[in-house]
């Protein structure tokens, strides 16, 4: 069984409270989404890989560590999941950035996929995948599913909120993928919203409502 880390720390629930709230407009919304992205990268990066080398400093040569060659590699679930791989950028310049578009059909709830361009050799790569919402695990089964038939192995998934149903769904799809999330909340509705949750993360962000 895959592990769930709830990425608990003081300023995620503080820029949790922000993004949850109603009343926040889009451009707080994207701001605070970058800031708590930064937070939960610390975590979600936890178990990169480096490569010893060497590096001159103004006065010696000392061991040091660097990101492995092929770097590693960040996926956005389009379109919400650029909004956590616009943060993941920020602390890791180096990862090479590949985009899945799925939409979630509003009366089925099942992902349609109508986009995919992943950087070359992802197959070596370390991944993390990301998207907002882990709402019924469809799209990041998809997205998963995807990405295996690509030939990627090692690979961990971000996510903001997740949902029980989503939780359970993806850890008996993927057993072996690591959940990351900054909340775990109660459940989803009939249409398949976590509740209690942010809204639709997507419009949020892109002021589409
Ligand atoms: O776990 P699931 O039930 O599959 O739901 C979660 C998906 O729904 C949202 O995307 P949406 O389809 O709204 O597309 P968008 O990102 O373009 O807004 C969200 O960003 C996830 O991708
Ligand atoms: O609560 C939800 C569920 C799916 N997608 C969202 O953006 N929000
Ligand atoms: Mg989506």
């Amino acid at each position: 069984m895959s592990t769930l880390t709830v990425i608990d720390h003081p300023l995620v629930k503080h820029k949790l409270t922000i993004l949850r709230d109603v009343a926040t407009p889009f451009p707080t919304f994207r701001r605070v989404l970058r800031e708590t992205t930064w937070l939960l990268a610390y975590e979600t990066t936890r178990h990169l890989r480096v490569e010893s080398g060497t590096v001159e400093t103004p006065l010696e040569e000392m061991t040091a560590h660097s990101l492995p060659n092929p770097a590693p590699c960040l996926i956005s679930i389009l379109r919400a999941g650029n909004g956590l791989v616009d943060g993941l950028m920020d602390v890791m310049p180096e990862a090479a950035v590949g985009h899945l578009g799925l939409v979630r059909n509003p009366k089925t709830l099942l992902p349609e996929e109508y986009y995919c361009k992943l950087p070359s050799e992802i197959e070596k790569r370390q991944v993390i995948l990301a998207d907002p919402m882990l709402a019924t695990g469809g799209s990041t089964i998809a997205a998963i599913d995807r990405l295996r038939e690509k030939g990627v192995r090692n690979l961990v998934f971000l996510s903001l909120l997740a949902a029980p149903e989503g939780v359970e769904a993806l850890q008996s799809a993927h057993p072996d993928v690591p959940i990351f999330t900054g909340a775990l909340d109660r459940e989803l509705n009939e249409k398949g919203y976590i509740l209690p949750g942010l809204g639709d993360a997507g419009d949020r962000i892109y002021g589409t409502e």
